[in-house]
């Protein structure tokens, strides 16, 4: 099967319709104020109208209250839900959408648990522990540390570039791999050229 990819954090129509012409199976629209990549409700909508067909919209938050997440989901053409803080599993099953729970992986992360709590998530998304930060911060984690018997999709984060994006998918052979930083120009802007070799180099290691 070959190996899925989100670009998550746009900002502006013509990165998102770049990654679109790539061949990108998501795009990640952060709805989350103290992101640097946090984007308007007018803008994600923009961007979302501007996209072609079978391209999926994954709408992120941190520990947002309910009534805003509804909010978005009224406004911003989203198909799925990436839940990236403390969200627990009733959380992430307030609304009618397939959703993603991600997880801050540390030494004694026991992922078997966590997919029994989150068994009806449509992947666990695997980034690396910050200490005082969410995620988006082009920092990995030892993918030592993945293991159990695990049969969610694994959607691997953090730090991923177009210089380990081939190692990533012949080590862990995950279901998906989701970049941020490494495929920008700056914070929230992304780099095409960045963002065709990290493509690239996955369909190359599929
Ligand atoms: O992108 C952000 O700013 C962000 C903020 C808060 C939580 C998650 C965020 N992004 C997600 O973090 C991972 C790893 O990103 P990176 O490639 O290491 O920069 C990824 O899943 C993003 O969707």
């Amino acid at each position: 099967m070959r190996t899925r990819v989100k670009i998550c954090g746009f900002t502006r129509v013509e990165d998102a319709l770049a990654a679109a012409r790539l061949g990108v199976d998501a795009i990640g629209l952060v709805f989350y104020a103290q992101s640097p990549r946090n984007v308007s409700m007018a803008r994600a909508a923009e961007i979302t109208r501007a996209l072609p067909a079978f391209v999926s919209v994954v709408g992120l938050f941190v520990d947002a209250e309910p009534d805003w997440v509804r909010d978005v989901l009224a406004e911003v053409n989203i198909d799925c839900l990436q839940f990236h803080g403390n969200e627990s599993p009733e959380d992430c099953r307030l609304y009618a959408k397939p959703y993603i729970k991600a997880v801050r992986m540390r030494p004694d992360t026991d992922l078997e648990d966590i997919q029994a709590q989150y068994a009806d998530a449509a992947g666990l998304l695997l980034d690396a522990y910050h200490p005082g930060a969410q995620g988006g911060t082009g920092s990995g984690f030892d993918w030592e540390l993945i293991g159990g018997n695990l049969s969610l999709p694994l959607i691997l984060a953090g730090g991923l570039s177009p210089e380990n994006a081939a190692l990533a998918v012949q080590q862990v052979r995950p279901y998906a791999l989701d970049v941020s930083s490494g495929v920008e120009a700056g914070k929230g802007i992304k780099d095409a050229e960045k963002m065709a070799a990290f493509i690239r180099k996955i369909n190359q290691s599929t």
